[in-house]
């Protein structure tokens, strides 16, 4: 089964925990727009929910399909987030951000009293880090920010340079007008410590460590879809 056929799968079955009344945050990457194309569905079959999005890019899909999305400020609390992840690792703790929306990817989800992660089973590892970890950054003097990451990380024995995302050959630019650039750390031993660093660095923005937030996932898998819980 390919991988895509994985997440489609894993995307329907978010659907089941979708109940009329709502308030749904919609997440971002292609198997989020999985989930956004199934609930499109249900809503033209007269659900009623409240939906707030993750990015310009999942808003432009949902609208292009129909439904209707709020703003964020005009919601409050959120019951559900449903949202993809780049690396599920022990405890579900996640890398995301591979998509570039990291940060509203965060702040959406910090605001649900339940996320669900969907995913294909490649995401599943033993050890977060052979994806690239994407942080968000400042533009205003981000060579200084980089320079105090690479300290950061050499506390944590990473001993890798953040490279520049980049989109057809100029600076990716995130829906916050932020930079993104990506560390492939290898291995990330100590996810809770990189991440309570990462955070209190000047210049940093966000980074694409989600702990503690996932309440389980859904993965899409050759023999169906399985949950993995904390
Ligand atoms: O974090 C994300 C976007 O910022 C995505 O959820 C993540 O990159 C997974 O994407 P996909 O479902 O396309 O594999």
């Amino acid at each position: 089964m390919s991988a895509e056929t994985q997440k489609e799968q894993s995307g329907l079955a978010a659907i089941a925990y979708v109940k009329d009344g709502m308030k749904v945050g919609l997440g971002t990457g292609s198997t989020a727009a999985h989930f956004v194309k199934a609930l499109a569905a249900k809503v033209r079959a007269g659900m009623k929910l409240t939906l707030v999005s993750t990015s310009v890019q999942t808003t432009n899909l949902a609208q292009s399909l129909g439904l209707t999305i709020l703003d964020i400020n005009d919601v409050g609390s959120l019951d559900l987030c449903v949202d993809g992840a780049d690396e599920i690792g022990p405890g579900l703790a996640l890398i995301k951000g591979g998509g570039g929306a990291l940060l509203r990817e965060k702040l959406i989800w910090e605001q649900a009293k339940t996320c669900i992660v969907i995913a294909d089973a490649a995401k599943h590892v033993k050890t977060l880090g052979a994806f690239a970890l994407p942080i968000e950054v400042e533009p205003f003097a981000y060579k200084g920010t980089i320079n105090r990451i690479c300290d950061v990380l050499a506390e944590f024995e990473i001993q890798k340079v953040p490279t520049l995302r980049k989109k057809d050959g100029q600076p990716f630019i995130t829906d916050g007008a932020n930079l993104i650039f990506d560390v492939p750390c290898g291995q990330i031993s100590d996810p809770t410590g990189l991440a309570s660093a990462l955070k209190v660095t000047t210049g940093v923005v966000d980074h694409g460590l989600f702990l503690d937030l996932a309440e389980f996932a859904l993965l899409g898998t050759d023999d169906g879809v399985k949950v993995l819980e904390p």
